[in-house]
């Protein structure tokens, strides 16, 4: 971890800085810094404030520095220099969920599903009891059909996500962060995850960071879309979408919807026209 992953809280100079947050602020972002090896500058001097208990969908064009972005968040990447905390924490000091776009290396072959699902829960410091009674919660909100005495490879692709999905909830993560979870799956699949994920997150009130390049799923999904520029990157647009949840794919037909939609379109479509 680069020397902004490993800062300590907030104090002295930094403390004066983030005083002004918006309240309800969780994640805070303060000049940072990621050049790569080979000179590429993706972030330079980057602030960014994501609200607590919220979704929010990053769009943006293509190589603008998504994934890139809630990597170095969630501490799985090093930056160069700046700041990112959870409430005064880092990445290390906040429970965090991540859900990768390829299920198949997401988690261990050799476990059975429900011992996928269970396994971060080793790392907390809990009763078998109530690790038990978390894993019972988290199956009944999904409302599982499948048999999870199987392993990865006897389960579809959409069963695998489902499971990796469970895997990052089961530790009740402070922030999820979700990097294209469905564009791996069938439509039918994506609907009923979408679904199943939406009332989770709803419920559980989790910070939530989704990268998607379906705009439509990243509207539906979203209490703000995040629009990106092209690198060096810096925030386009924050558009908010206050629609009520739960929402389900007949949300997409709604006024606020397309609106919403439309002006996302329109910023992205003027950040791909840039050269
Ligand atoms: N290790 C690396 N060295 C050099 N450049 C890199 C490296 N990793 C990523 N990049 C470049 O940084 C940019 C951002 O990559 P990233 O995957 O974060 O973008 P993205 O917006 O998620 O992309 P996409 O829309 O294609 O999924 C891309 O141009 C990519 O080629």
């Amino acid at each position: 971890m680069s020397a902004g992953g490993d800062a300590p809280a907030a104090s002295g100079d930094l403390a004066d800085r983030l005083r002004w947050f918006a309240p309800g602020t969780h994640i805070t972002i303060r000049g940072l810094n990621k050049t790569f090896a080979d000179g590429t500058v993706l972030y330079r001097d980057f602030d960014l404030d994501l609200p607590r208990g919220k979704v929010v969908s990053i769009f943006g064009p293509n190589g603008c520095g998504k994934s890139t972005l809630i990597n170095m968040i969630s501490g799985i990447l090093d930056y160069d220099s700046g700041q990112i905390l959870f409430d005064g924490k880092t990445a290390r000091e906040t429970k965090i969920g991540y859900v990768f776009q390829n299920y198949r290396e997401a988690g261990f072959p050799w476990l059975r599903a429900i011992d996928n699902i269970r396994y971060p829960l080793k790392f907390l410091k809990l009763s078998q009891a109530e690790k038990d009674a978390r894993v019972e919660k988290l199956l009944a909100s999904f409302n599982v059909s499948i048999d999870l005495n199987r392993y990865p490879y006897e389960l579809s692709g959409g069963q695998q996500q489902l499971v990796s999905i469970m895997r990052a909830l089961v530790i009740e993560p402070e922030v999820l962060f979700l990097d294209e979870p469905f564009s791996a799956l069938d439509y039918e699949m994506t609907l009923f995850l979408r679904d199943k994920l939406q009332s989770v997150l709803t419920e559980m009130q989790i910070t939530t960071l989704l990268v998607s390049h379906d705009l439509d799923e990243a509207v539906e999904l979203a209490d703000e879309v995040l629009l990106l520029t092209r690198k060096p990157t810096s925030v386009a647009a924050r558009i908010p979408f206050t629609a009520p949840r739960p929402r389900n794919a007949e949300i997409t037909v709604t006024p606020e919807f397309i609106d919403v939609k439309a002006r996302s379109l329109e910023i992205f479509q003027r950040e791909v026209r840039k050269t």
